[in-house]
């Protein structure tokens, strides 16, 4: 049932993921689950750019060197661990959001509307037994130096994907009665 996947979805991290390869039409089906997200005017803004192979070492060494470049005292193992979270995980796929050229949507909904393809994508990984989560540092700012953005195309993150090996905890949440006013 959809509500057990939802509650067993957990943020799995590079840390935690084994060296098993995903197949690239479980990653095919990822995306086809993202593309399946609702958007207002259909106006479809999530964009993806899948990152595998030798492409990770590529985006791990850009991601520390701009960390370097912008921050006046960086630590050794933050660099170490822009340039090895990539190498760990199965496929990286960068999360963007392409502006409607016409703008006949607030920004917020097409950023509405890609975070509801990332949590599908992120549904059908729990579904599929692949760990994953949405990372999001402020070095996604950069990522028009990394790969070819339209204009008005924004970079909204990573989802990191990898199987694990660890046994996932229970997720925690503070009660939904607090969260809610019945009129
Ligand atoms: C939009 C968004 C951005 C996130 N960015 C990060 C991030 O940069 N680093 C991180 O460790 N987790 C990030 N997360 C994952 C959250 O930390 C995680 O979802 C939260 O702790 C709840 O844990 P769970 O996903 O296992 O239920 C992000 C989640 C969302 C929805």
């Amino acid at each position: 049932m959809i509500f057990d996947i939802i509650k067993k979805r957990r943020s799995v991290f590079p840390a935690q993921y084994n060296d098993k390869p995903i197949a690239r039409e479980l990653i095919e089906k990822v995306l086809e689950a993202g593309n399946w997200a609702p958007s207002h005017k259909k106006t479809e803004p999530w964009r993806f750019k899948v990152i595998q192979g030798e492409t990770r070492a590529k985006l791990g060494m850009f991601l520390s060197l701009k960390y370097m470049e912008n921050d006046p005292k960086p630590k050794q193992f933050k660099v170490e661990k822009l340039i090895n979270n990539p190498q760990k995980a199965g496929a990286i796929i960068a999360i963007c959001m392409q502006r409607d050229p016409n703008e006949s949507v607030p920004e917020w909904e097409e950023v509405a509307a890609t975070a509801m393809a990332v949590q599908n994508m992120w549904l059908t990984c729990t579904d599929l037994g692949i760990g994953s989560y949405w990372s999001s540092p402020g070095l996604i700012k950069h990522m028009g130096e990394f790969f070819a953005m339209e204009e008005g195309e924004i970079c909204l993150g990573f989802f990191y994907m990898g199987y694990t090996d660890d046994e996932l905890q229970d997720g925690e949440r503070g009660a939904v009665e607090d969260k809610t006013t019945w009129l």
